[in-house]
């Protein structure tokens, strides 16, 4: 039974190991066609078919266990049809490991006035050239089947915050009929994960009827979709307070788009299993790190001569070897080493931050390990 659903019902297996006695986080594994995640994880961005400054080896040593990469711009650049005559994405980049693709939903929306939404799909210019394009259901995951990702999202609508109730409810309409074409469109369920992504705004009632209609349709994983656009982090929770338990136990729950050291430790508290997002990449190459003291601009003069490491509990390649004062010098004087740096230290950061709250769900002691972060990454 186990086998024939290993191999025949679903690309991706989603196993609960434990739920914290604390709190509802779980502790579980997700077996992908290319090895076994531990969950809850956190996901690095690498947009371009590369997480940014790093090499393949490098995301290993600091125990990342899947990437994420982006249809819509390996679309526009270099071409999902040549990505698969390359082999696919994981012979293009080198990765071995699971790899995690969006739809290209989020981006085409996010092209603002330059695209045009209809049932078909979306018409939207390119950001390169300004070139007309097209993005269906079925052009969404006809990509991500030839990139050849383990877990492909559905082509969604990611509404804009605010937007009005009727707006939100229609939109949440069409992208339930959209999850039904790219589970018709997916050529390879056997070996590539289709993730249905729950909509429905800040609205109680419309984030109950998307998550009824997704989770209606059978799928190896579950996303929510439109948090993290904005709106105020007490109304992020509240909507995970109600939308959460709506989803099935028995499968993964991925929040798009999320997020920073306290969003993902509440996230976690909600019961989500995984995490993507651009921060510790992005704000890395400004010249910031994620401490175990809290941020640290190493940009600021107070740091001109400080030869004491990034940060005292950390034992990743960075904090081993260079001091503030030199990781400062490098991002004053913009190099590339400078953001390689502080990107190997944030990622490693973030991921063993999720590695403590394994540990804590293990030992059913997650709360209390939040409260402990809480007060000495953000002093409260
Ligand atoms: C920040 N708040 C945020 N990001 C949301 C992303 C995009 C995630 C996407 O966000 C970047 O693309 C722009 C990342 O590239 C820079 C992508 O990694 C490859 C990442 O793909 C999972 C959403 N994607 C879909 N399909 N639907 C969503 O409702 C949604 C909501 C998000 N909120």
């Amino acid at each position: 039974e186990k086998d024939y659903e290993r191999k025949y019902m679903y690309a991706v297996r989603y196993e609960l190991i434990k739920t914290c006695k604390q709190t509802g986080a779980r502790l579980g594994r997700l077996h992908t066609p290319h090895g076994v995640i531990e969950t809850p994880i956190f996901m690095p961005v690498g947009t371009q078919a590369t997480v940014k400054a790093m090499t393949p080896e490098e995301l290993k040593d600091i125990g990342s266990q899947i990437i994420l990469s982006n249809t819509y711009h390996l679309y526009m650049r270099p071409g999902h049809d040549l990505i698969e005559r390359a082999g696919g994405l994981h012979k293009f980049m080198n990765w071995d490991k699971p790899i995690l693709t969006d739809s290209g939903g989020f981006q085409v929306f996010s092209l603002g006035p330059l695209r045009k939404i209809k049932e078909e799909g979306v018409e939207f210019r390119s950001h390169l050239d300004g070139s007309k394009h097209f993005l269906s259901p079925e052009k969404a995951t006809e990509i991500q089947n030839a990139l050849g990702s383990d877990i492909i999202m559905a082509f969604d609508e990611c509404a804009p915050y605010p937007a009005d109730r009727q707006y939100v409810k229609n939109s949440l309409e069409r992208t339930t009929r959209w999850l039904e074409r790219c589970k018709a469109a997916h050529k390879y369920p056997e070996r590539q994960a289709l993730f249905g992504i729950v909509q429905g705004g800040m609205y109680k009632e419309l984030r109950e009827q998307s998550a009824r209609e997704i989770t209606a349709i059978d799928l190896p994983g579950y996303a929510i979709g439109g948090l993290s656009v904005g709106e105020p982090k007490e109304m992020m929770y509240e909507v995970l307070d109600y939308t959460v338990p709506l989803l099935p136990e028995d499968k993964p729950r991925y929040l798009m788009g999320v997020g920073s050291p306290d969003d993902l430790l509440e996230g976690v508290l909600r019961g989500i299993d995984m995490f993507d997002c651009v921060l510790p990449t992005r704000i890395a190459r400004n010249g910031t790190a994620m401490t175990s003291q809290g941020k640290v601009v190493v940009r600021n003069a107070s740091y001109a001569e400080d030869f004491t490491s990034l940060d005292p509990e950390c034992d990743c390649y960075t904090c081993r070897n260079y001091t503030k004062a030199y990781l400062r010098h490098l991002i004053k004087c913009n190099e590339i080493l400078g953001a390689r740096l502080l990107t190997i230290h944030n990622l490693h950061f973030l991921l063993k931050l999720m590695e403590n709250v394994r540990e804590a769900i293990r030992e059913d002691r997650l709360l209390d390990y939040k409260k402990d972060f809480f007060e000495k990454y953000y002093g409260k």
